[in-house]
């Protein structure tokens, strides 16, 4: 059991804050004056006033080290959605997430801010304006999503007012700016391989992109406003930039802003997605032969020709949330961010 000491409300640890969300929370944090402890598997960076624990969140020895003297945690660590490692997703996603729960109690942590996804409650099918009493997805696209269920459960069930140790859960969707190591990335890959030619559907499905300051300040409210006599306690908070957006009409801003043709020509959603559905079943077939990763996975496909957009009404009455950034401001910082990744560059 480790020692404990009366935690300072201004001390924080931030599980995964060396990854794209986590390093943007902890600069934000030390601005606004708190200790920052991160724990990550990898250290990406040094920062006056953040102290850095490399480790496994598996691991409740080297957990308890970085949680000593804390009195708030903010875990966002998980593996890439796109991995198709089911067994990681277990290890990190859920068994983690009990040990990172176990160490807070041990550590004498009072708030636990999880960041969950609003993909808890995608099934692939068109979702409008969702909110947070949307039933889980009965059957997840992925194992990502599958265990992000399980973990938002775990840490919201963990909730006590009697311990002392409160939660919440941070719901945000599609997260962009600078330093994402995915939506930009991928998106750019895919169009230097010659793939985004096609709008999958008629284009106009409405979609959440989320600039990361906006998912920052979320959590950062959330902590701050998660108290015992709060409606906050063991709650699921969607945090959106509040401006649906036609995905395609998203993804050709970006495009063209890095140089890139937007997509013209349209293909049917039910072809897409069955041959998006084929091509994974036989790279499971094949796996232990051969190791083939398609770009267009049926989750990818599902998000690219739905609807999905969800309601922030719950966080604005309860912590009184706000985007800070709209969405043309940051769809503009963001392409500014990225002149690597400008065609030609
Ligand atoms: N990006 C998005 O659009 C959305 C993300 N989210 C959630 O937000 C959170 C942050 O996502 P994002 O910043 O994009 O992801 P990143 O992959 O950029 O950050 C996650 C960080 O956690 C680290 N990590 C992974 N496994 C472990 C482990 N076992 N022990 C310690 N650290 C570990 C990663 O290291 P390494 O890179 O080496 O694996 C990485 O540094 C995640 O929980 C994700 O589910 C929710 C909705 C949308
Ligand atoms: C069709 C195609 C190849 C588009 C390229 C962009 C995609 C890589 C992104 C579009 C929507 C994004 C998204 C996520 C990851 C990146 C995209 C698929 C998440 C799955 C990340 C984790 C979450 O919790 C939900 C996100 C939904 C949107």
């Amino acid at each position: 059991m480790a020692t404990r000491t009366r935690p300072s409300s201004k001390r924080c640890a931030v599980i995964g804050g060396s990854g794209f969300l986590g390093r943007h929370l902890v600069e934000r944090l030390v601005d606004r004056g708190y200790t920052v402890n991160v724990f990550d598997i990898r250290q990406a960076y040094e920062l006056p006033g953040v102290m850095f624990h490399q480790g496994d969140l598996c691991d409740r020895q080297a957990l308890l080290l970085a949680l000593k003297e804390v009195s708030v945690v903010f875990h966002c660590a998980s593996p890439a959605p796109a991995s198709d490692d089911r067994a990681l997703f277990q290890r990190v996603n859920i068994d983690g997430t009990r040990t990172v729960i176990q160490a807070c109690h041990e550590a004498g942590v009072q708030k636990l801010i999880l960041t969950s996804s609003a993909s808890v409650v995608f099934e692939g099918t068109d979702i409008k304006n969702g909110r947070e009493d949307l039933p889980y997805a009965k059957k997840p696209i992925d194992y990502y999503t599958e265990t992000k269920i399980v973990q938002e459960k775990l840490v919201l069930e963990a909730c006590s007012k009697e311990k002392g140790f409160l939660t919440v859960a941070i719901r945000p969707h599609g997260i962009f700016g600078p330093r994402d190591p995915q939506l930009v990335p991928i998106l750019v890959d895919t169009a230097r391989r010659g793939k985004m030619k096609f709008i999958i559907g008629d284009g106009s499905n409405l979609v959440d992109f989320t600039y990361v300051e906006n998912v920052v300040h979320g959590h950062i409210l959330a902590a701050e406003h998660l108290k015992a006599d709060s409606p906050l306690c063991g709650q699921a908070y969607h945090i959106t930039n509040d401006e649906p957006v036609r995905f395609w009409d998203f993804m050709s801003q970006i495009l063209e802003g890095l140089g890139y043709s937007a997509p013209r020509y349209h293909l049917p959603y039910t072809l897409v997605y069955g041959i998006a559905l084929l091509l994974w079943l036989m790279a499971l077939v094949l796996r232990p032969l051969i190791r083939i990763k398609p770009t267009f996975t049926p989750m990818r496909v599902a998000l690219a020709g739905t609807h999905h957009y969800y309601s922030c009404a719950r966080a604005k009455k309860d912590m009184g949330y706000q985007p800070l950034v709209p969405l043309q401001e940051a769809i503009v910082r963001t392409v500014e961010s990225y002149p690597h990744l400008r065609k030609g560059a």
